[in-house]
């Protein structure tokens, strides 16, 4: 059986009773870092939580080489870990496809994912948000402006945008880099963002929220990742009233 278990937003007491059970049971235990971490644990001490060794995945070994995973279900109970809840804004449906046509049971044990959080810390209204984007960091000849045609175009529909921020190999993209990125693809031409939010580490005891112009949030301290942006579309009174109460906004 392949085990799909969601780790939650950011330390080892994210995991639900269940996740744990399922380590507990597990033959063999991968874990993939590379759609969302845990920043407020290391490898090494989940492992010793866990008394288990834990097999890191890199992106190409869940999606171009996912045989061992699939073989270590065949042949006994794999868990399959990853941050948040293992379905939301991830691949992982391919897996648990190719699971499936090969006869292998699947499960899935949800976690506290960073896109209900982003709810609950701004009081944006889930059924107002649009198609969300991720920010990559750009490569050489490579800054695609996907990202700023999302946020437009949602705002046009009067509808809040979730903007994920890159993770590469132990590099974090900042709310200040993600803002930074999105003020270059629009230089030049009349397109404009007028209220951003930012949030650092959701999931912990301190998570910062801010709400403002771009100007306002590149002088707030955000502190370590992980962080997300979102821009909200013309606000609710409910979510205005919120934004002012937990995120500092001020409408003036
Ligand atoms: C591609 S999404 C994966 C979402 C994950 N499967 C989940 O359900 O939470 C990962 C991105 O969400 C944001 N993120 C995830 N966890 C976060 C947290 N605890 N605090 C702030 N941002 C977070 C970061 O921008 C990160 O790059």
């Amino acid at each position: 059986m392949l085990i799909f278990v969601g780790l939650g937003l950011y330390d080892l007491d994210d995991i639900s009773l269940k996740g744990l059970q399922a380590i507990k049971e597990a033959d063999a235990v991968f874990l993939e870092t590379y759609t969302s971490v845990l920043t407020g644990t290391t490898i090494e001490q989940m492992r010793e939580k866990y008394g288990k060794d834990l097999i890191i995945l890199k992106r190409q070994d869940v999606e171009q080489k996912p045989e061992p995973i699939l073989t270590a279900a065949k042949n006994g109970i794999a868990v399959f870990l990853t941050g948040g809840d293992p379905m939301v804004s991830t691949t992982h449906a391919d897996l648990r496809i190719r699971a499936h046509e090969q006869g292998i049971p699947t499960k899935i044990i949800h976690g506290s994912s960073i896109v209900s959080a982003v709810s609950g810390l701004t009081g944006l209204q889930n059924y107002r948000f649009g198609k969300s984007c991720s920010i990559p960091y750009p490569a050489p000849k490579w800054f695609p402006k996907t990202p700023l045609d999302t946020i437009l175009a949602n705002l046009k529909q009067n509808l809040h945008t979730i903007v994920y921020l890159d993770i590469q190999e132990n590099r974090y993209m900042s709310v200040h880099e993600g803002i930074e990125l999105l003020e270059k693809l629009m230089e030049g031409s009349t397109d404009s963002i007028p209220l951003f939010v930012g949030i650092a580490r959701a999931g912990s005891n301190s998570p910062v929220v801010a709400a403002g112009s771009s100007e306002r949030l590149k002088l707030v301290d955000f502190g370590p990742p992980l962080h997300i942006l979102v821009v909200p579309a013309s606000l609710h009174e409910i979510e205005e009233e919120y934004l002012k109460n937990f995120a500092g906004y001020d409408p003036q």
